[in-house]
């Protein structure tokens, strides 16, 4: 009580405006009292009628409700609100945003982390704990931390806002509400992202903008420490990392997943700060840099020379484990050889005597805290350990250290920074949107607003990749995409993995969405039909332009390939074989069956009656492959007898073995009771055709393979009700997914390319044809080549021109496929997809 009435000098006045300021040499009295001060020297407690005794109520039962752990106590509330308060001073943020939203920030700031227990919201999440059961896993920590505020607020006694009229009241407790929830890292990237959104136009007199301004400040304040002075910094970071590593010690000993960031094998002082200022600080500082030129050299320049501080200890910590292990290497090679051996020989003690790295160009003190050494966690560690004649124990820890840091696969998860894991953490990240957003759903036509933080839907028994795992693996290789078709779930075993798009395609999609609409507009306004091209699905009206930005866009695009599983995601397992005997048992399979069965209704449509005068009879049922057809086609039906047989094709070559041999098990029954080939209707068929697609997730077969091995380890197409109108896109991804939209697109703009203009009509065989060659005994025996037509259309010779019919018009459409592909630098997933013409072998 005397401290409170104690009078705080101008010079500490002006130092605690400032970023600079060391809360270290003074106590938890005298801290109280200089938050006190801030409130006073802001004129706070005039403007809104604050008794200066329920002030320092309401503080200093703040200051008990703060738990005695080594980073989220009541000295980090301070600094919080320090930070704040300098920040406020040094922009003058009250001119800018009001008084009253300056009360809201300093006060959210003296409460944002209120009765924090020391322990994530990670692991509340995991550890389920009665936090999170009461919050639903939804930022419980912050949502705590602002109950127990205004259970504070409640007392009438430390009821700063007591003179408030109930609208006011509403108010500040709607801006504490928002500023202390935006603490809550998971919403780091959606934050960021939005504020980012709004700063070319930012506009005081917009509350939306304010609000998100006051979520950055609260936010900057909160992870402000490494803006320090590196004597201010450094000492929070080895709290921090005691508390981190208390908590992944729980988890180990709790047997919950470990917050890998915290696990004290995985990660030092200069790895953990690197990813830290680097990927989440820095940006969110420099953001708010732009709107304040003042804070370059306040805060955001201390933080680009931590930053780089940090990167220059990394390097020195990887040269120095270069060097180690050299050592280690030198010492086992003397323990074998020299005399001495085992004693460590003279040598190796020299070397060790010798390796001196002097690192640390800035001395940054540590705790007294045995928890974390400073040896072990900042400073080149293992040299010095070798030099001070470490254990082996020891010298094996390092070493495991050293692996995860060396081991570039490893980053991942190790160098995931805390955004990313408790974005992970938290169940509601999944968008409900992604399940009903496949990968035929171009992204623009869902939407969605992603961002990485994004957090809807459900988590159940999926595991979600998020915007950076997704960028990362794209980045290495593991992930490919095609741009339009970006598959945001798949299978791995009975594990759904689901995905939030990388950035571009997000971007992507939204161009595309815009050309989308305009097309549409265009469209409906104009008949030129040259200028668009109608995709089969229905979905989408592709300007050419559009389809050039698809074409650019898919240098993105290539093979897809998740090494998590071994498996690849687009594309079934399977095996190309070129044995010819394979497909012997193809023939005569009722694969036939499923082939015409997984003819869209459209395709069947395909065989007009002034076209087809041989099946006029039929009108237009679909043709069995024993029954002759050796009409041409029209010029005008070339399209889509072309792209039929295309999809014909590819879907061969989609069908993995398992599949084809399920299709062959579930289809032989069906074919002998009803012989599709030589009567079926179409109605009964059509019916088949929908009843598998439905059954099958996508799959022409899958319908039948539906035990969670096979085919889920396939992502999941989208269907819609209207199966004749998703076949291409169906067909095209092989059922299964293994082209991408962009690459089917692509085909199917080619085929559409050569049969209107440089097709050759005579190597354009009827749809039948090809149906009919699939089946064929002797197609096998043909295949490999590039046959020259032989009359294919000639009535009555298909039987013995079949096989070579196929061959040859596969070929030759294959052929042009891939010299149109690559000469429009089509996506290697295109090509590669046109180019395994060989189809796969039935077992
Ligand atoms: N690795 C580091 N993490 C830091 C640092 N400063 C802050 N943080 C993390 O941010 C959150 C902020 O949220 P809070 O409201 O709980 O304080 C904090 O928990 C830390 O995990 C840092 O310098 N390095
Ligand atoms: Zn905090």
């Amino acid at each position: 009580m005397n401290i409170c009435d104690a009078q705080v000098s101008d010079a500490i006045r002006q130092w605690l405006r400032m970023p600079t300021f060391d809360a270290r040499p003074w106590e938890d009295e005298e801290l109280l009292l200089l938050l006190q001060q801030m409130y006073l020297d802001h004129d706070l407690c005039s403007k809104f009628a604050i008794d200066i005794q329920t002030l320092r109520n309401f503080l200093y039962e703040a200051y008990k409700n703060y738990n005695d752990v080594p980073f989220h106590n009541f000295r980090h509330c301070f600094c919080v609100a320090q930070m704040m308060y300098a920040i406020s001073w040094c922009v003058d943020l009250p001119s800018k945003i009001g008084d009253l939203e300056v009360l809201i920030l300093l006060t959210s700031c003296i409460c944002h982390d209120l009765d924090h227990p020391g322990y994530n919201n990670i692991y509340q999440i995991n550890a389920k704990t009665e936090l999170a059961i009461r919050y639903n896993d939804i930022s419980p920590l912050e949502n705590h931390h602002c109950s127990v505020a205004f259970r504070i607020l409640e007392n009438e006694d430390c009821n700063i806002f007591k003179s408030f009229s109930s609208e006011d009241f509403k108010l500040v407790r709607e801006g504490m509400i928002r500023s202390i929830l935006a603490t809550d890292m998971a919403r780091h990237n959606e934050i960021l992202t939005n504020f980012k959104e709004i700063l070319p136009n930012f506009n005081y007199n917009d509350k939306a903008h304010v609000n998100l301004l006051c979520m950055v400040l609260i936010k900057v304040s909160d992870i402000s420490n490494e803006a320090r002075p590196m004597e201010v910094a450094e000492p929070w970071l080895d709290k921090l990392l005691q508390e981190f590593f208390k908590q992944s010690d729980a988890e180990k000993l709790e047997g919950l997943p470990v917050t890998p960031f915290m696990d004290r094998e995985k990660i030092t002082k200069p790895s953990s700060q690197c990813s830290f200022i680097g990927f989440v600080l820095l940006p969110l500082f420099e953001a708010l840099g732009e709107l304040f030129e003042e804070l370059q050299d306040l805060i955001v320049q201390p933080v680009r020379e931590a930053l780089d501080y940090y990167r220059r200890l990394n390097e020195a910590n990887k040269e120095e484990r270069m060097h180690r292990k050299s050592i280690v290497e030198l010492e086992q090679h003397s323990a074998t050889h020299s005399p001495d051996s085992g004693k460590g020989g003279a040598h190796s003690k020299n070397m060790r005597k010798s390796l001196s790295f002097q690192t640390r160009s800035r001395s940054r003190s540590t705790d007294d805290d045995p928890d974390v050494q400073d040896d072990h966690l900042s400073a080149p560690s293992a040299t010095a350990a070798v030099s001070a004649g470490s254990s082996t124990s020891e010298l094996n820890a390092m070493s495991n250290l050293e692996k995860v840091q060396e081991d570039p696969e490893s980053g991942d998860s190790e160098t995931a920074t805390e955004v990313e894991v408790s974005e992970k953490a938290l169940k509601f990240k999944i968008s409900t949107e992604s399940s009903i957003c496949s990968a035929t759903t171009p992204l623009s036509m869902t939407g969605r607003k992603s961002y990485p933080g994004s957090r809807k839907g459900s988590r159940e028994r999926v595991q979600h990749l998020n915007h950076s795992d997704v960028a990362k693996m794209v980045q290495k290789g593991k992930l490919r995409c095609g741009a339009l078709s970006f598959d945001q779930h798949c299978m791995v075993g009975n594990k759904k993995l689901s995905f939030d798009p990388p950035a571009f395609l997000d971007e992507y999609a939204l161009t595309l969405k815009k050309k989308f609409e305009e097309g549409l507009a265009a469209a409906d306004q104009s008949d030129s039909e040259e200028e668009y091209y109608l995709r089969k699905d229905g979905e989408c009206v592709l300007s050419k332009e559009t389809l050039n930005l698809n074409k650019r866009n898919s240098e993105h695009s290539v093979k897809a390939h998740l090494d998590l599983e071994k498996k690849s995601i687009l594309k079934p397992e399977r095996k190309m074989n070129n044995n010819r005997s394979d497909y012997t048992s193809y023939q005569d399979s009722p694969q036939k069956t499923q082939q015409q069965d997984l003819l869209s209704k459209e395709e069947r449509l395909v065989c007009p009656n002034n076209t087809r005068q041989n099946s006029v009879k039929n009108n237009c049922e679909p043709q069995s492959p024993q029954e002759p057809f050796n009409e041409q086609v029209t010029e005008t039906k070339a399209n889509r007898s072309f792209l039929s047989r295309l999809r014909q094709l590819t879907d061969r070559w989609g069908l993995s073995a398992a599949e084809r041999q399920q299709c062959k098990a579930t289809t032989t029954a069906s074919a002998r009771n009803n012989n599709y080939s030589k009567g079926s209707t179409p109605s009964k068929v059509s019916k088949n055709k929908h009843k598998k697609l439905d059954s099958s997730g996508g799959g022409c077969c899958k319908g039948g393979l539906h035990d969670g091995s096979k085919a889920s380890t396939l992502p999941k197409t989208k269907r819609s009700g209207g199966g004749g109108k998703k076949s291409w896109k169906f067909l095209g991804r092989g059922g299964k997914g293994w082209a991408s939209d962009a690459a089917v697109d692509e085909m199917e703009t080619v085929a559409v390319a050569m049969v209107e203009g440089e097709g050759d009509d005579q190597s354009v065989p009827s749809t039948s044809r090809v149906q009919s060659n699939c089946a064929s005994p002797n197609f096998s025996n043909v295949k490999g080549g590039c046959t020259p037509q032989t009359s294919p259309h000639k009535k009555g010779s298909q039987v013995q021109q079949e096989p070579q019919l196929l061959n040859s018009v596969s070929n030759n459409v294959v052929d042009k496929c891939i010299a149109k592909l690559q000469e429009m630098k089509a996506d290697e997933l295109t090509v590669a997809v046109v180019k395994e013409r060989e189809p796969p072998p039935l077992i």
